[in-house]
Order: C-alpha cells, then structure tokens, then sequence
C-alpha cells in the first residue's frame, strides 16, 4: 500500500503529493487524514496523508523500490475529514495560497510541531574524540553520548563552525526530532481489571468495583468517582488489592469550569420568529442547500430563532456551527448558547490557551461535541453530519482574515454547505450591501424579523444633538448638555447609560498649540497616540513608543504640547467630575487585557454596581441588558471620515447597532447621538431606523463609484524600504495588469496607500474592479508566484487582497 501525502513545509516549491509505502505493519492503521512521520530529503518532516494509493501508476514510478516508506504514525486518530482535505484544496486555488497553509489554517495551533535536530557521533565513522576541542567533547558528556540539540549551540561560535565541519567530513550525523507544542493535560486514573469479586468484603468497594466493571474499557479519574460517592481510600483499596490499574490518561480542560450556566427554558416564538423558524427548519430537514439572510431589528430575538434550529438539527443526529465575530464582542452568546445545549457545546475562540483550544476541538473531532461556538477559524470545526452553518451578525469585518490564506468565513460556510446539503443563517440587524443585494435578487431567501420580540418592548427614539450649533460644556469638548441632562435623568430613574466613544487611549493624538505640530512615528506614516496610563506616545501600527515631552520638536516652545480628540479614558474620568453620582466603568482595549475582563466588567454591570458603561466598539454589539434605557453617543463621525468607500455603511451600522442596546425589555429606551454632520444620510436613517432607504441611497452611490457590491475588488500593496524600488514594481505589475485584463476591468494606480509607511517600508496600491468573482485568478496568481521569489532575492513584498474589507 502507498500514501499520498502533503509535506509540512510552507513552501511553494513543496506544495505538492508525494508518495510514500506503507510498511506492512501500519496498513491497518493508516487512514486518510491522518498526520505520519516521513523522510524527506535529508530531513524528517510530518506528513498529512491525502490519499490512499493500492497501486503504482506504473508510468510514473520506473522504480518502485525507490519509493521510501513512512515511518511512524504522528496521532492515531485523523485530524483532518475528507471533507477538509477536499477543501485545502479549493482553498488554495481560491486564495493564491499553500495547500499545506490552508491546512494548518483549519487545526489548532497546538498540534503544530516543532523540528529539532539532533547531533550525534556517526557510528559507521572512525571517531578520535581527543580531536574534538573541549567544548565539544563537554557537549557529548553532558548528553551521556546520546546525542544533544543543535539549536543549544549560538550560530555564531566556535562550536557550531566546528559541528558544522565535522557534519560536511561525515564524522558527525544529525537526526531530527520532532516535537509537539501541545501539553496533553493528564489526570490520575484508574481502570478495571479483572478479579473475583467474592475476594471484595467492603460494601462501599464492592459498590465501586461494580460501577467501573459497567464500563471496562473506560479510565475514570478520581474526581469522576468522587462524584459518585467514591471516596479516594476506597479506590486506593481496589488499587492496592489490583482489583484496578492506576495511570495517568489525557483529559479535557474545561474552560468554562467557573462559569455557571444553568440550563434555559426555550421561549415561545412569536409569529415573525415562527415563521423564519418554519422555513430554515424545513430546509435542515430536506437536507437543502440554501443561504438565508435573517435581518432582523435589533432585539428582534434572532439568538432565539438560532437556538431552536441548532436544536432542530441535533434532533436529527446532526451538528452545527455557529460563528460569532469575535468573543470579545459577543459575550452573551457563548454564555446563551452554553446555557441551552450544556456539555453539547465546544467553544473555539482566541481568549482560550493553545491547550484549551486543543481540547475544544477535539471534543468536535472525537465526536462528544455536537455545536460548535467560536469565531472565523472554527468554520473549519471538523463535523462529519454537519446540519446548518450560522454566522452572527454577518456585517463584521473580523469574518475576513488579513493574513495568509485571506479567507472569507462565508466562502468556507457556503463550500461545506454544498458538501453537506444544509442551509446558511446570515443575521445582522445592518446586514452588509453584497448581502441584502442577494438577498433582493433570490440568491439568497430572504427573512425578516421587525419588530422587538420582547412584546413590551419597541425601537428606542433616537435623537441627534448638532454639535455645530450645540457647544459642549467641557474643555475636551465631549458633553453638551442634553446629554448630560439625559444620563442624569435615567440615573435618576435607576436606570442604566450606555456611552460610545469610536477611539481608545487616554486622547488620540497630541499637537502643539504654538506651531501645530504633531508627533508621528519615526518608521509609519502615522501619528502618535498619547496612552496617560503610561504617559507615553505609542504608535498602533508598529508599537514603536515614546515618553511624551514637554517641549515641542519642532518650534522648542515649553509646554505647548496639547491634547486633542480624546479617548475613553478622559471621557470617563470628564463624565466623573461633570456628574459625581454616577458609578462609571470603563470597556476598552485597556481595561480587558487581562484574562476574563470582560466577563467581569459585563457582569459587573449587569448586576448594577454600575451604572454607566463607557467605552469602545466592545459596548455597541451584543449586549443585552434590560436596565440599560439610554445610549449616548459622543462623537459618530470619526469613523464617517476614513478613506475608506465603506466608511458611511460602516458609519451606519455602528450607529443602528449601539443604538440597538436601549430599551431591550419592558422599559422604553432613547438614544442622543452627538455629531457634526446632522444631515449625513448615513446619520439621517440611524434616527429614521430605515435600513432600506439607506440601503437604496448608498447603493445609488456605489453604482455610480464603480464601487462593490456593482464590482468585484482587489487591492495590491507594494512594500519595500526604497521608495522609489516600491514605485518603480508598481509600475511594473501595473503594466502587466494592463495587458492582460480583459474589456470592462477597471485599474486605478499605483498611489501611496492611505498610511504610505510602516515599520520603514514604503508602501503603494493598485486597485483593480472587475465584474467576476474569479476572473482575475490567473493574472493575481502569476504575480503572486513571480514575487514570492523576488521577495527572496530584494525583499519587494507584494500583498494581494482579494475583495477586501479595509483599504488602509
Ligand atoms: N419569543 C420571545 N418571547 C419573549 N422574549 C423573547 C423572545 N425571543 C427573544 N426574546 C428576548 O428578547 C431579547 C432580544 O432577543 P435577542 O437577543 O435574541 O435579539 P437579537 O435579534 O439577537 O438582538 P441583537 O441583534 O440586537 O443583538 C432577549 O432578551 C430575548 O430573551
Ligand atoms: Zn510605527
Ligand atoms: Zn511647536
């Protein structure tokens, strides 16, 4: 028998099946999807096995025997379906990647593995030690002449010269050694064997013994047992007696082990959610292959409708995956969907350890596991009866990965859907343009949900407050005083606020009031962010960071330098002195850095010990908490002025999903948004809660642009230390884009990117719109190849980005 097999090195030039034998003694074990131990060169690398091959194509192995075997097995089990193997694949050719890239994008990061390479003294070569120097011969006797790692010695000594040369004359032999990054975490254990149990006298052992014999195969930890009444001196007494075998075994971390959720009662849907129930159930049911956009207002009780179609599935043996943006910003829902399928539940997401995360999927993998919540990569959970994919709140751009492979979460979702036969949920209350036009056109069915379903509950009002007209009352400029007057008020009823700032840090940038100059980082094209905590100014592109001084660099005058635009941290620290009565939180990239922040800031204040929560995009989605009846947005046109053609929509949704946090239960809610362009009509319909009017005006506009969702877009970022290198390439690739691409493609460039510098590297963009989805493949894929090796040679990177969401 002969493999297939994927070599795991990230590498064009290996990209590609190579056949190995099976050795006689592994046939019976070896299955597709499973990780192997392979030579490969002078090297040994681990394999992933795509294919199993009876015979030889004879034509193209002349000699078989030369064909090298494996060597061992890496796991016993597959970690990777026929399903996922088919898709490394289609991936690869989608996203201009390495099949072995896509791969090690869909497992956790703790089965990857580490290379070492071992020296040893050559056993079929004459070896005088008195001629290796002192430090060498130390070497051989620290390791008992077994052998020691050769990344132990620095590259640039003596020694390693030494090695090197007696591994070139054959007196030395390396050998690698492959290690796992993974700490299995194990647990004392214990597991039957059998004995008479007449020789048992103790009713408590006898009861024991009893209860592990059900289940002979399995080991039972002592804790396991402790919970069925067990004593630990009881188990010692069956140890002690061999009526059971003691060893350490593998179990799962719990990660959620501290957190309470008692089991949920299923709500009585009302109408609207009954009839979107009725038609995506139906379609789990028929095993149909169909993607549904449910847009529903905010507090439209789409979770519940997710909730009873993973049921729905799990009725019919099959399992589901369910995306969230990012934990971080949904943290209800783990808590809400853990609450209604208990230990059914694996959650992946990046606030876990590698080892957790391990754990959590390979409760998906050895089937225990039947609904998986996690962000963008647990796409990839590896189901074999998958019965329907959900993707929440289906706007969010963290859906995108921004590294190699750039896969869309949804380009997956729909490529499993087809494998499957099973239908697609996109929620969103904003869903994206690209989407709802689908949805307009029956690409997609489309389903609506628009009114609250909580039945006391209705839209909050939303208010404008014109910042042209109305001054703020603070020196940072952040309060006027309807709003002020408003988060008094609601405090006064008991009630909780909700307050936006769109920025973190202490204030944003700091500038001089004498010459205006502001401080920009020394290697991005990009000013400095004032951080007070630490009373420096950090760069958020390369972490470059600096003490801010009292004087300005540019004109010397002393103590000029000021604060403008202002973060969360002033704001709360404002709001503190304008309304003392208030018990303000504070939610940003800050305060959560530590494990389980926000949790504890959530719980916090859904228990009321306060009552304001201030802060970052991590307040504007996914909370739902009935007390909270006000929000106020400080500022909602930092995001409207970026140079991004996306800016309003992105202006749009953050607005209506923010607002969306008032009046969730049975009180009314009401929202003040301060802005500067009252008569934006990316504004105007947040307050007017029309999601189609501003649907039909920005499409209008982007029709007019050129602009997605009318074309497809890549953009092409050209780096390099020489700013006239990087223009000279972007000449170049756009020349050759030039010649080939057909009539009707648009290519606009090359410019300076948006931020022109970063970590010293120039940086120009090429922009190409096209009308089909993968019509530029080829062309993308020539100039990936071609770079890929000059990137070796002169470091001239090339990033393509194929329809993205930023174009910064
Ligand atoms: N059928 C129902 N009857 C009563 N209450 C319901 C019903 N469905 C949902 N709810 C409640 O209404 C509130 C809003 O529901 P949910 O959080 O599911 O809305 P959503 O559409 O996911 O919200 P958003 O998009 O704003 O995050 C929740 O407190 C939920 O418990
Ligand atoms: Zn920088
Ligand atoms: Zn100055």
């Amino acid at each position: 028998m002969f493999v297939e097999v994927i070599v795991d090195i990230n590498h064009k030039q290996v990209d590609q099946l190579f056949t190995y034998r099976v050795p006689k003694f592994l046939e019976q074990q070896v299955t597709v999807g499973q990780r192997v131990i392979i030579p490969f060169g002078r090297q040994t690398k681990v394999g992933y096995v795509i294919r199993c091959v009876e015979r030889l194509d004879d034509a193209q192995f002349n000699d078989p025997s030369k064909i090298k075997s494996i060597q061992a097995l890496m796991d016993y089990e597959q970690v990777l379906t026929n399903e996922l193997i088919e898709l490394s694949r289609w991936m690869a050719d989608t996203y201009i990647t390495t099949r072995i890239g896509a791969i090690e994008s869909m497992l956790p990061s703790a089965l990857k593995v580490k290379y070492e390479r071992l020296i040893f003294m050559n056993p079929e070569h004459e070896v005088q030690m008195n001629l290796f120097s002192d430090a060498l011969k130390d070497k051989f006797n620290a390791s008992g002449h077994s052998g020691f790692k050769l990344s132990s010695i620095p590259l640039d000594s003596q020694l390693f010269k030494e090695i090197q040369q007696l591994l070139d004359e054959g007196v030395l032999i390396q050998e690698s050694d492959i290690a796992q990054s993974l700490n299995k975490k194990k647990s004392l254990s214990v597991q039957y064997i059998e004995q008479n149990i007449e020789r048992l006298k103790g009713q408590k052992q006898i009861e024991c013994y009893e209860l592990i014999k059900s289940r002979p195969f399995d080991w039972w930890t002592y804790s396991d047992l402790k919970s069925h009444g067990f004593s630990r001196s009881v188990v010692k007494g069956l140890v002690d007696k061999q009526f059971l075998e003691e060893g350490y075994v593998e179990v799962a971390r719990d990660p959620f082990a501290h957190m309470d959720v008692l089991p949920t009662e299923k709500k009585q849907l009302n109408g609207e959610q009954q009839i979107v129930f009725d038609r995506i159930s139906n379609d789990i049911v028929e095993s149909k292959q169909q993607v549904h956009l449910l847009h529903g207002v905010t507090g439209s009780g789409k979770t519940e409708v997710y909730l009873n179609l993973i049921e729905q599935a799990l009725s019919l043996g099959k399992e589901a995956i369910m995306l969230v943006p990012e934990i971080s910003l949904t943290p209800q829902m783990v808590e809400r969907v853990k609450a209604r399928f208990q230990d059914d539940v694996a959650v992946l997401h990046s606030a876990l350890s590698a080892g957790e995360k391990y754990d959590e999927w390979s409760k998906i993998n050895k089937g225990i596991a039947k609904v998986s919540v996690g962000a963008r990569s647990s796409i990839f959970a590896p189901f074999k009866e998958l019965g329907i994919i959900i993707m929440d709140e289906e706007h969010e751009s963290t859906y995108k990965q921004q590294d190699h492979p750039r896969y869309a979460a949804l380009d997956i979702a729909i490529e499993r859907s087809k494998y499957h036969d099973i239908p697609i949920v996109l929620g969103s209350a904003t869903p994206r343009l690209e989407t709802y036009v689908r949805a307009e056109h029956d690409v997609y069915t489309l389903n609506t949900l628009t009114t609250r379903a909580n039945q006391q509950a209705t839209l909050p009002d939303i208010h404008l407050i014109d910042l042209t007209k109305e001054f703020t009352v603070d020196p940072q400029m952040l309060f006027t005083n309807p709003l002020l007057n408003s988060i008094k008020e609601t405090l006064q009823k008991g009630e909780q606020c909700v307050l936006f700032l769109n920025r973190r840090g202490y204030s944003t940038h700091i500038t001089c009031n004498e010459c205006g100059h502001v401080p920009h980082c020394k290697h991005c094209d990009i000013s400095l962010t004032y951080h007070h905590h630490s009373q420096s100014l950090k760069c958020h592109y390369c972490n470059y960071e600096e003490k801010k001084s009292h004087q300005c660099l540019s004109c010397h005058a002393q103590n000029s330098m000021e604060l403008i635009g202002v973060g969360t941290e002033r704001a709360a620290e404002t709001l503190g002195e304008l309304i003392p009565e208030a018990k303000i939180v504070r939610m940003d990239n800050d305060t959560t850095r530590k494990k389980g922040a926000h949790e504890r800031i959530f719980n916090q204040f859904g228990q009321g010990e306060y009552n304001v929560l201030i802060g970052t995009q991590m307040v504007a989605k996914g909370l739902d908490f009935p007390n909270v009846t006000f929000v106020g947005v400080l500022n909602a046109d930092t995001q409207l002025n970026l140079p991004d053609f996306r800016a309003s929509e992105h202006t749009f949704q953050l607005l209506t999903q923010v607002s969306g946090r008032a009046g969730r239960a049975d009180k009314a809610g009401q929202v003040y948004i301060q802005t500067f362009n009252p008569t934006h009509y990316a504004i105007k319909h947040v307050v007017s809660k029309d999601y189609l009017a501003f649907y039909q005006e920005e499409m209008a506009y982007r029709k007019m642009a050129k602009y997605p969702p009318y074309f497809y877009m890549t953009l092409i970022v050209i780096e390099h230390d020489d700013m006239d290198v990087t223009l000279q390439h972007a000449h170049y690739i756009y020349q050759y884009i030039d010649q080939q691409m057909n009539k009707g493609c648009y290519l606009l460039g090359p410019t300076p990117s948006p931020v022109s510098k970063v970590k010293d590297k120039y940086r120009y963009q090429l922009l190409i719109k096209y009308k089909q989805q993968n019509q530029m493949n080829h062309i993308l894929y020539q100039i990936d190849q071609q770079y890929r090796s000059l990137y070796q040679t002169d470091r001239i990177a090339v990033h393509i980005y194929i329809n993205p969401d930023h174009f910064m």
